[in-house]
């Protein structure tokens, strides 16, 4: 059986998947204007996605964005992401870099969750993951394939060692080259949720072909899916009324 992650009065894990939103504004203005636009939408969850934010490698410049964004958005659950090049990001930052930004980060008091990548540095994953922890803040541990989808038994492995690692929503995104990748993907998330996981997982493939799996999470066993306010920030998200609209249609099915 799958727990849950309850944060600010949002149980994901539970019920209808939880539709979380990314913020990808560049400058400080773009996402203040950004962030008070996400109030009008029916959204569960906002990610900051830092590495769009052009001022990500100064930390001070970074907990001030936050603060600011913290005094619009605080009814919703936040998420910090930096997502690296490597994995479909706008940049790369050295290691040590990552770990103190995730770290100084979670010492705020300002965000929830911060997503971590699977393959990053091993003690820079268990360093954050304890750090958080200690902070009350979850952490999502994350792995993204923008260029195939790997076989099943892979991807349960990737979650499967998320998982282990401490990470309280593993994740992963991979892309697919046909639709036998989408039914890999979905069949892994099935074989995860139903025989290994402990944690709510979060699976998606992306693009076209996969958007069918960012509208079925609560079949297959995702327990959030990603989408899009103006800006998507990755292939296949869709907007988040016609995304709920599905999740609603969906759930009613159950
Ligand atoms: O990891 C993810 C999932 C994602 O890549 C997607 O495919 O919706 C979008 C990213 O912003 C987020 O950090």
């Amino acid at each position: 059986m799958s727990n849950t992650v309850k944060v600010k009065g949002v149980t994901i894990g539970e019920g209808m998947p939880k539709i979380c939103v990314p913020m990808v504004g560049k400058t400080l203005s773009d996402l203040l204007e950004e962030a008070a636009y996400l109030n009008t939408l029916d959204v569960d969850v906002v990610e900051w996605r830092v590495d769009f934010f052009e001022d990500v490698l100064e930390l001070e410049k970074v907990k001030e964005a936050l603060n600011q964004l913290h005094t619009i958005l605080m009814r919703h659950p936040l998420v910090f992401t930096f997502r690296s090049a490597k994995e479909g990001g706008e940049r790369e930052v050295s290691s040590e870099f990552y770990l103190s930004l995730n770290r100084e980060v979670a010492k705020t008091g300002l965000v929830d969750i911060v997503d971590v990548e699977l393959f990053s540095d091993a003690d820079v994953v268990k360093t954050i993951v304890e750090e958080a922890h200690q902070q009350g803040v979850f952490v999502i541990i994350s792995n993204h394939d923008f260029d195939q989808t790997p076989s099943k038994e892979e991807i349960v492995s990737r979650l499967k060692k998320a998982q282990e690692l401490g990470g309280d929503l593993p994740k992963i995104a991979v892309m697919p080259r046909d639709t036998k990748d989408v039914l890999t993907l979905l069949e892994a998330t099935n074989t995860m949720k139903e025989q290994y996981a402990t944690k709510p997982i979060i699976t998606m493939s992306m693009a076209g072909e996969g958007v069918i799996s960012r509208l079925a999470g609560e079949v297959f066993g995702s327990a959030l899916t990603f989408g899009a306010a103006k800006q998507a920030s990755a292939p296949g998200q869709i907007a988040v009324a016609d995304l709920r609209y599905v999740l609603n249609l969906l759930h009613k099915g159950l």
